[in-house]
């Protein structure tokens, strides 16, 4: 459940009246989502989705996303457009929460992951990867590796609540996966999603049947890291069966496909083991900080923390891209 800000009608006609989209006609919130509180409106423009930004995301870093998004849509990337007001503005402030309106994308996310959607998925990734290139305002991943120590530090208290003996291995890991990570410069960076999960991305059926993405969503956690990162969240979020079994041919598809637009460096593959441990490690972690921390009844749906444990513990035993399959 994700609409912690009601907005009322009123309220929200008050707000539409700053921004060229007609009269509004429908409204309501959508379930949804963690981060944020979301509304899909129909006016007489067409349809939007309203974002009412919650306490976990930092007000000083939207111009960061809201521009990022921009400069892509612009660039001809299928990721949500900043509607701006008459004035020029996009973010403003509703129900007492920073708020952005930004356009509909069709399609849905894929409940079950075929390995059909592992292409078009890894030329979407590579797509926004070059669609982003130029966009000047950085973000340093506060989720990357200098945020794991202090992650890991907040879940210590209750870690082994979760699992005996927990923290001691994710210790162990993350001194590994540091020690074995890309010095600066190594490695392409840019803009980068660094949330590519599957409910963050919508398909529609082409004329042949095969799926193909119709747009890429929520760009909260996007920043500047390397591309090779985005590649690796996306091989933990989407290459995996629900018995924790990694599905290579997901993975080669996924591959070829990012490679089909932005080739990878031989370098960049090399890092791959790496990158995917370091990317379970942050979802375990994000996962067992909201699993100790939320209060029970709380609205927000908690994620399972140990399913990162078992695919970190999958990749600690694939030391090279070959182990892996790949
Ligand atoms: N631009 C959009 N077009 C269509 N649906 C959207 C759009 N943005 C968000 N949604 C809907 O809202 C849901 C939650 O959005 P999301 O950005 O993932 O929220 P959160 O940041 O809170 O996790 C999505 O699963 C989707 O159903
Ligand atoms: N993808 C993360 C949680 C963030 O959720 P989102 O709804 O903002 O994509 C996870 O699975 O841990």
């Amino acid at each position: 459940m994700a609409v912690y800000t009601e907005v009322t009608d009123e309220a929200l006609r008050a707000f539409l009246a700053d921004y060229p989209l007609g009269e509004l006609l429908a409204f309501r919130g959508i379930a949804e989502g963690v981060e944020n509180s979301n509304y899909a409106l129909k006016t007489e423009a067409g349809d939007f989705i309203l974002t009412l930004y919650e306490k976990r995301v930092d007000p000083k870093e939207l111009p960061y996303f809201l521009g990022l998004m921009d400069h892509m849509a612009r660039r001809g990337l299928a990721c949500p457009t900043p509607v701006h007001g008459t004035d020029g503005q996009a973010l403003r402030t509703l129900a007492g929460r920073p708020a952005a309106i930004v356009t509909f994308l069709p399609g849905v996310w894929p409940r079950k992951v075929r390995p059909e959607h592992c292409a078009p998925l890894g030329r979407a990734l590579a797509e926004m990867h070059v669609a982003s290139e130029g966009f000047a305002i950085e973000r340093p991943n506060a989720l990357g590796p200098a945020g794991w120590a202090p992650l890991l530090d907040g879940c210590r208290p209750r870690g082994d609540e979760v699992q005996p003996g927990l923290i001691a291995e994710l210790d162990a890991a993350l001194k590994g996966i540091l020690a074995a990570w890309p010095v600066r410069g190594a490695l392409p960076r840019g803009h980068i999603h660094a949330d590519l999960f599957p409910d963050n991305v919508f398909f529609l059926p082409a004329e042949d049947g095969k799926p193909r993405v119709s747009g890429l969503i929520d760009f909260y956690f996007a920043c500047t890291d390397l591309y090779a990162y985005d590649v690796a969240v996306c091989l933990n979020a989407w290459c995996f069966e629900p018995d924790y079994a990694f599905n290579v041919t997901k993975a080669r598809a996924l591959l070829a496909a990012y490679d089909s637009v932005r080739p990878m460096s031989d370098a960049e593959h090399a890092a791959l083991p790496v990158l995917c441990r370091g990317a379970a490690l942050r979802f375990l972690l994000t996962r067992l900080y909201d699993w100790t921390h939320t209060p029970a009844g709380a609205l927000v749906t908690r994620k399972d923390p140990l399913e990162y444990l078992r695919k970190l513990r999958f990749f600690a035993q694939a030391d090279s891209a070959a182990a892996l399959g790949l």
